[in-house]
């Protein structure tokens, strides 16, 4: 393991015994380095959390190794936590203090100066837009509010490792991307980040790598750029439609998807100045309000890799 390896995982498997056994986690392979922010993607279901529980220690491998800064975490769970910081799908209760409080108190726990803990937690509350309730008794802020507090208490000492389990869940936009810069700080100042989430669109901006997780296997990993590589030349066209009416796409276009309002297909690089073309008659007729041709996003990618993994698995699996 290289000095800036943070966590490695190798070949991670975990079944749930029970009346339905679930093999949660089927052979995982995962790296996350010093600086890296690396996203965890997939399904409800996917086996994201109990990769995440067994990284620090809540939950016991049935196989497979994870070195966590060095320590092995399945013999020593206890030291490996002590170098991670996690911020859990679910916050942790702090009825009776402030924001400011919870922040500094964990802070202290985990070590830090008094007086660096109380600048560190300050700069949190000014970088996430929390002053306004930074003094508030939490049972009165929101539940955004109390997400962005749930964050700040994990980073304001943060550990080598730092483990996001959907950290933007119920943040407004403006202050996600406050917090979206944030996370990429922790990185860019040494920390290596693990974040799970289901943002793919804004998560694409911040995280060096990306494993996509899907019934307990890493179907894909690698970079945002070459997750896409595959989809270069093709383009996502957008249409949101009028009350009432319907399109047939011209040649060219894939449908991708559909719902009430909307309709989206793919088309080749080459062919998108005619599906312009084709797109503004279909306004001056009436049948959609706007369009939009973008290059493909990962959230195409990942879609598509679900997909084409539920194509190809058993009916039964599928349904389970
Ligand atoms: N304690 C448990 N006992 C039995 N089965 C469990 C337990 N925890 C999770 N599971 C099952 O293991 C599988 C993986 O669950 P997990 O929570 O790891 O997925 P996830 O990707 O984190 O999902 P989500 O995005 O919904 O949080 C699911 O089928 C789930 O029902």
């Amino acid at each position: 393991m290289g000095q800036d390896e943070v966590l490695t995982v190798r070949g991670l498997r975990k079944r749930y015994r029970g009346r339905r056994g679930v093999q949660a986690n089927d052979g995982i392979d995962l790296d996350v380095r010093a600086g890296q922010v690396v996203g965890l993607l997939g399904h409800n279901g996917a086996g994201k959390t109990t990769l995440v529980n067994q990284v620090v220690g809540l939950v016991l491998p049935d196989e497979g190794t994870i070195v966590l800064d060095g320590i092995d975490a399945v013999a020593r769970p206890g030291q490996a936590r002590a170098r991670a910081s996690i911020q859990a799908q679910a916050n942790v209760p702090i009825t009776g203090l402030t924001p400011r409080l919870a922040i500094e108190l964990v802070g202290r726990l985990r070590g830090g100066e008094r007086s660096a803990v109380r600048t560190r937690a300050g700069e949190l509350i000014e970088a996430l837009d929390l002053g306004p309730w930074a003094d508030t008794r939490a049972e009165k802020v929101s539940g955004g509010i109390a997400r962005l507090t749930a964050f700040a208490m994990t980073v304001v000492q943060p550990g080598r490792l730092v483990v996001l389990d959907e950290p933007t869940n119920d943040v407004d936009p403006v202050r996600r991307r406050l917090l979206w810069q944030q996370i990429r700080r922790l990185a860019d100042e040494g920390a290596g980040v693990l974040l799970v989430t289901h943002n793919v669109r804004e998560a694409e901006r911040v995280v060096d790598r990306l494993a996509v997780l899907d019934h307990g296997v890493v179907l894909a990993a690698g970079t945002p750029a070459g997750l896409t590589a595959s989809r270069q030349g093709t383009l996502t066209v957008e249409l949101d439609l009028l009350p009432g009416a319907t399109v047939t796409w011209p040649d060219g276009v894939v449908a991708r998807g559909s719902s009430r309002l909307r309709e989206s297909g793919s088309v080749p690089a080459e062919d998108a100045a005619e599906v312009v073309r084709w797109a503004q008659r279909q306004v001056h007729q009436g049948a959609i309000e706007r369009y939009s041709l973008v290059p493909a996003s990962l959230e195409d990618v990942y879609v598509e890799l679900v997909e084409d993994e539920r194509r190809d698995a058993p009916a039964e699996e599928v349904a389970a």
